[in-house]
């Protein structure tokens, strides 16, 4: 704010001539005093002088008269007194005391009397004694004489009065004489340095300089410009170094700003009261506030809607602020400003903001990530289709059921529910209508059971419900799950409606009760499972509880896996070769491997038996490995001795577990790395089951493996989907026909046409037919007849050992030359 400029009264020139004034008339007065003090000594001593004089002249007459009381000359003398104009009254007397002569006078009016009284006592009387000389007497009589003080002194008052008055005079005119001067030499030039200093600019202080003034460049006052200026300079260099640093730190301040509020976490400062400081963009913009609105806030206020315990963030803010701690807040449940829940992670740190301790909350949106695990956590445990629970889901709840069950004394009981020909639906109807029934069947099978059951889907067409409760007597319990399962297919077997077609599909249901003696939850679903396919070979569409001989038949299973276990160390597996035959020639083309186990006691043991144990144990991974290596090994060998000749392919079964794996391909190339044969001597047999899942997959790993040159052959064709749309799209060079159709083909006219289909669109297709299970002359001119390539059966050879083959493959040679 800019000075007022002093008012006349309050300006330096007034206020020096004041000064002067009151030392001039102070100096002027002590000064006039001894100056009129002395004069006045001066003035008394010379009238006393006079009067000493008056009364030297007087006396002699005056003597005179008294001595011859002459009174004339008394008068004359008296009255020549009173010429002088200071004496008022005058008397002579004689001894006796009586008046020769008197005279008086009026006094003047005189406006000096009262200051005579003070300074000189007033009008003063003097007597003398007169004394006539050569008398003895003392004295004769005596003048008397009244002095006029005011008279006598008169012309010292008018001295003084001159002299005061031009002491008056000289001072005032010294005073205005000292104002003009200081005005012009000092006032003036302050008045407007003032102004100048006015003028400046505090931003630019050296925009404007104090301009010199030429009279006053040797004195103080140009001293005080110049330094002022200089002053200004350094001013103006450090304000410019402060705006310098100013903006930087402006700058850096915006960028920090920038930064905090482009960061994907809220972040937010609030002090010991619990009001916001600060808060970034992220944590205002949830809040559903700027960050300026938020600032000076109360956390209730702000996050009265979003945060259900107040307190405790208010709590941690103390602990924080006041002991130094840091504090993690794991998960913390937030509602934002549009309404949406959100988990937040939050870090709480003390942080040093300006002069007091905050609390910097920094929080980490962990929202998705929670869903996502909790969708990881829902998928896991969930089938995608029917969100039903899955066979995860499913263990873990029956083991927790039968523990429940065990502790409490009553029975349950698990339903393992598989449709029957579902298959016919979805290769019929096609995999939407397929996916639509098993929606349904999962809502019916809701529907048919308590809240507190269990439905679940294991895969594809196989349901488990786990009925929770059923009775504490075993009896009971069996018979309620027998009526629930009743329920069940009743349900199941009602027809769905789509699109105006009428669909149905029955159930084939398995029921076991627990807890019984074997409690462990795989056993009770493999004994629900088991009772169910007991279903299934019996005719479908019926419910059939476990029991004793369905034991057995599992507890064979197990000890087969056990046996199975040691049967690859023991090397109890061998591979045996059925020969693949070309229908016109009659010549060996290849064979197919078929793999053989011979135990130790039971001696030779069906493949149809122990594959499906090696399925479900896993150890198909092993086995199929070394079935691969041994089929690699003996084709190395018929090479080397010349029993392979160009074009023959050996074909190994690959199970559906052992095809899905993901190291698969890689391991095969691996394996065929290791042995030296020649190009495309290795076929792959899989099943329409295989690749049916998972097509794409499937249609990678059969062209990974094509281009090492191992080729693919589709096993079983006919029993499965058999879509010629699918097929198309499959890298596979070979159909095999199943032996269940070959079987009756002389017989069944269905079994011909389908045959002939089957042979009629493979060579559309391009590709390599092979008939199963030849056994009669007569089968194989039907094939021949319809254009079939070549064949497998008892007719030509049962499946043979190696020694066997390899005669086979010689004689085969010998029919060459
Ligand atoms: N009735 C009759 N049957 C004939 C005739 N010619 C051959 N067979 C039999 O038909 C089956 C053909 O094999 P598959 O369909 O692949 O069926 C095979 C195949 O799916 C599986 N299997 C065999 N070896 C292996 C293997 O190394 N790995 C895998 N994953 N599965 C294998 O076991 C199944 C049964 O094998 P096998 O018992 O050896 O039974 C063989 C074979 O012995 C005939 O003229 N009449």
């Amino acid at each position: 704010m800019r000075e007022k400029a002093p008012s006349f009264f309050e300006g330096i020139s007034f206020q020096l001539a004041k000064i002067g004034i009151i030392l001039a008339f102070v100096l002027s007065f002590v000064m006039s005093s001894v100056q009129v003090y002395i004069d006045f000594k001066a003035q008394s001593q010379e009238l006393e002088q006079l009067i000493d004089r008056v009364v030297e002249v007087a006396t002699p007459p005056a003597a005179r008269a008294v001595h011859t009381l002459d009174d004339d000359l008394a008068s004359e003398v008296v009255n020549g007194l009173l010429t002088y104009n200071f004496i008022n009254e005058v008397a002579i007397l004689d001894e006796r005391g009586n008046v020769l002569a008197d005279v008086s006078r009026a006094q003047p009016a005189n406006s000096t009397h009262w200051l005579s009284r003070i300074v000189a006592g007033g009008d003063f009387t003097y007597s003398s004694k007169l004394k006539v000389p050569g008398y003895v007497q003392d004295a004769s009589g005596q003048i008397v004489f009244t002095v006029d003080k005011s008279q006598a002194l008169s012309s010292f008052y008018q001295r003084s009065e001159i002299n005061l008055v031009m002491g008056v005079l000289r001072n005032l005119l010294l005073v205005i004489l000292l104002f003009v001067a200081f005005y012009f030499k000092l006032t003036k030039p302050l008045v407007r340095l003032s102004y100048e200093i006015n003028e400046i600019d505090p931003d630019q202080p050296g925009v404007r300089r104090l301009t010199q003034l030429k009279s006053h460049r040797r004195d103080e006052l140009g001293t005080v410009i110049s330094s002022s200026n200089q002053l200004l300079d350094v001013v103006e260099l450090s304000l410019a170094k402060r705006r310098a640093v100013e903006l930087a730190l402006r700058k850096s301040e915006e960028h920090l700003r920038q930064i905090v509020d482009s960061l994907p976490v809220l972040i937010g400062a609030r002090n010991i009261e619990g009001y916001y400081l600060f808060a970034n963009k992220a944590l205002a913009d949830t809040l559903g506030f700027t960050p300026e609105q938020m600032h000076n806030v109360h956390v209730r206020q702000l996050l009265k809607n979003s945060v259900l315990d107040v307190e405790s963030i208010l709590t941690n803010d103390l602990r924080v602020i006041k002991e130094g701690e840091e504090i993690d807040v794991i998960e913390e449940s937030f509602i934002g400003a549009d309404g949406t829940q959100l988990y937040l992670q939050t870090h709480m740190m003390p942080l040093d903001y300006y002069d007091e301790v905050v609390s910097l909350v920094v929080s980490v949106d962990v929202t998705e990530r929670k869903n996502a695990q909790a969708k990881m956590e829902y998928m896991a445990h969930h089938d995608a289709l029917t969100s039903l629970p899955n066979r995860l889901h499913l263990v873990e709840r029956l083991e927790h059921e039968v523990k429940r069950a065990e502790r409490h004394g009553y029975f349950g009981a698990v339903l393992f529910i598989d449709l029957d020909k579902f298959k016919n639906i979805n290769d019929s109807l096609g995999h939407p209508v397929g996916d639509r029934v098993l929606q349904e069947v999962s809502r019916r099978l809701q529907g048919a059971v308590r809240d507190e059951d269990l439905v679940a889907r294991l895969s594809g067409d196989e349901f488990v419900v786990v009925l929770t409760v059923l009775d504490q007597d075993v009896e009971v319990a069996a018979l309620k799950a027998g009526e629930i399962s009743e329920k069940i297919r009743a349900l199941i077997s009602l027809p769905f409606i789509h699109e105006d077609m009428e669909l149905r599909v029955t159930c084939s249901v398995g029921v076991v009760v627990y807890p019984d003696k074997n409690n462990v939850v795989h056993e009770l679903l493999r004994y629900a499972d088991t009772a169910m396919y007991q279903v299934k070979e019996k005719g479908r569409d019926a419910i059939e509880f476990f029991n004793e001989e369905m034991a057995d038949k599992v507890s064979r299973q197990l000890v087969m896996e056990g046996d199975l276990h040691r049967a690859l160390e023991d090397e109890q597996f061998s591979l045996f070769y059925q020969p693949k035959v070309d229908v016109n020639s009659g010549k060996i083309v290849g064979a197919e491997a078929l793999l053989r186990w011979h135990h130790p006691e039971k001696g030779n043991v069906s493949p149809l038996e122990f594959i499906p144990v090696l399925e479900t144990s896993g150890l198909i991974l092993q086995v199929g490995q070394w079935v691969v290596e041994e089929a690699c090994r003996a084709l190395e060998n018929w090479s080397e001795r010349g029993l392979w000749s160009a074009g023959m392919q050996l074909s190994i079964n690959i199970s559906p577990r052992q095809f899905r794996r993901e190291r698969f391909a890689a391991d095969v190339i691996r394996t065929l790395d290791r042995y030296r044969l020649p190009k495309g001597v290795l076929d792959m047999e899989i099943t329409e089951g295989v690749v049916i899942q998972q097509v794409d997959e499937a249609i990678d790993t059969i062209t990974t493996l094509t281009e090492r040159g191992v080729s693919f052959s589709l096993d079983d064709f006919g029993t499965g989907y058999s879509s010629i749309s699918y097929l198309k799209r499959l890298p596979v060079a070979t159909l095999k026909i199943d032996k269940s159709f070959v079987r009756d083909i002389i017989v069944d006219r269905n079994d011909r046409v389908l045959v002939e289909t089957i042979v009629t669109m493979g060579r559309l297709l391009d590709l390599e037919l092979v008939a199963e299970g030849v056994e009669q002359a007569e089968q194989l001119e039907i094939l021949r007849s319809y254009g079939c390539h070549s064949y497998q059966g008892f007719y030509f050879s049962p499946a043979v050992e190696g020694d066997k083959f390899i005669e086979l493959l010689l004689s085969n040679r010998a029919k060459d030359r």
